[in-house]
């Protein structure tokens, strides 16, 4: 175990780590034997470990208080018949207790139709999650308050057993203060510098910074309209290509996914990293203006951290939902939206939403709004701020039931308990 607990959370958000607390690890006065589990949301498996060995089960949720929220309402989503959706499905407004009324099309894509035993494993990630003893979101209470504070009414089909509790985004120590980081802190490898010196280069707020994050690659044509697109925006930009599965690894270069000539013409605005940007570092850079996103949560919340306005583009799981989040509910972004039936985004929409957002009179709203965001989730990670008191909240709790001594330099809390 790391020496720091927010180090956990961050592992969790790989998906696949679990983390036991009080085990006995060097360097800590850990009683010998585990007392508790943290594990991310969707690993329904780890309740059932929890249960055999009578461990405290926490869930760790790495998406929005509002997915959570549909997959603690799924037994009432499938009673009314909205959950399996299916592709012919005509748009329907979705009323869940004390939420205002969603469309089903933004409906998370794992609710879409699928087979028997993928709707089986959600119906049981579902009840697992009611069952776990806190439930941690990687949110922000006073930027989803309405959906919190409707999980918390003990009512309904979401009825959880026990707490829901907000303390994200959850950051790197060295990115909480949202200060300028020192040479030191952003020596990484040499890309990263590399790309640290070109964005240095530019003036403030002018760069537009393009990630779809870990698992979503857009095939070659889709690269081609998003570059074309983005060359006739006279934006200067940074993107993190990696190669498409369809394209061959052996002769496999950068260049070769770009249209003729593009690095050449667009030598001065464009840098690209691949297959991996330091994407912390880089929204936080002062000449970073915009976020071209595919609305991964995580990307989310930390585009909104940094007061970065984003251009959502949504491609599949919850995205389009957060997409709804940025877009219609907290008004920090505009959407970047294919027309109806057309297989990929065309480069004349790419233009004009980069043009919209990097210098038209709709980017001023959003920007605004971007950085009255910011402000918020900031005061919520410092001292007497929602999400940092809801974690020390939990520190406390998780260990007073391991029985162990624990010193937090994050929370600053001391909890010394006798077993
Ligand atoms: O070059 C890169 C690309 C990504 N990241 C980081 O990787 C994470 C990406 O996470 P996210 O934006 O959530 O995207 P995915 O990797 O696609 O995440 C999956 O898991 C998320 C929940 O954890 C869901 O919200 C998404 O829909 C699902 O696609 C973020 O922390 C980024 O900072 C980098 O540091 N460098």
């Amino acid at each position: 175990m790391k020496d720091d607990f927010v180090q956990l959370l961050l592992e969790l958000q790989g998906g696949v780590a679990v983390a036991a607390t009080a085990a006995g690890t060097q360097g800590h006065d850990f009683a010998a034997a585990p007392s508790s589990v943290v594990s991310d949301g969707f690993l329904n498996w780890v309740r059932d470990v929890a249960t055999t060995f009578h461990l405290t089960h926490y869930v760790f949720f790495p998406c929005s208080a509002s997915t959570l929220s549909v997959m603690l309402h799924l037994p009432l989503l499938i009673s009314q018949g909205h959950v399996p959706l299916a592709p012919s499905a005509e748009p329907q407004l979705i009323t869940l207790p004390r939420l205002p009324p969603f469309w089903n099309k933004d409906l998370p894509e794992f609710l879409h139709a699928r087979n028997e035993v993928s709707l089986e494993r959600l119906k049981d990630c579902s009840s697992k999650l009611k069952e776990a003893a806190t439930i941690l979101i990687n949110t922000t209470y006073e930027i989803e308050a309405n959906v919190i504070d409707a999980l918390h009414f003990k009512d309904g089909f979401c009825q959880t057993k026990r707490r829901v509790l907000t303390v994200g985004p959850v950051l790197p120590d060295e990115f909480l203060d949202d200060l300028p980081l020192s040479h030191s802190q952003t020596e990484k490898q040499e890309q990263d510098i590399e790309c640290l010196r070109w964005l240095n280069s530019k003036t403030a707020r002018s760069v537009l910074y393009l990630s779809f994050g870990s698992i979503y690659i857009p095939c070659i044509e889709e690269i081609h309209e998003l570059a074309l697109g983005l060359e006739a925006s006279f934006c200067a930009f940074i993107w993190v290509l990696r190669r498409p599965p369809s394209t061959s690894s052996s002769s496999f270069s950068i260049s070769n996914l770009l249209p003729e000539g593009f690095q050449s013409r667009l030598k001065d605005r464009c840098f690209i990293v691949s297959p991996w940007a330091p994407q912390l570092l880089i929204l936080s850079h002062p000449s970073v203006g915009g976020f071209l996103t595919h609305c991964g949560w995580n990307s989310t919340i930390e585009g909104i951290s940094f007061g970065v306005p984003l251009i959502a583009y949504p491609q599949f799981a919850e995205q389009q939902s957060n997409c709804r989040i940025v877009v219609d509910q907290l008004k920090v972004g505009l959407e970047l939206r294919k027309h109806d039936n057309a297989p990929i985004i065309l480069r004349k929409q790419v233009e004009r939403v980069v043009k919209l957002l990097m210098e038209g009179e709709e980017g001023i709203e959003v920007k605004k709004n971007a950085a009255q965001a910011k402000d918020i989730i900031r005061r919520s990670l410092k001292k007497g701020g929602s999400s940092y008191e809801n974690l020390e909240a939990f520190v406390c709790e998780c260990f007073q039931h391991s029985g162990c001594k624990f010193q937090n330099k994050f929370l600053d809390v001391t909890v010394e308990y006798n077993s």
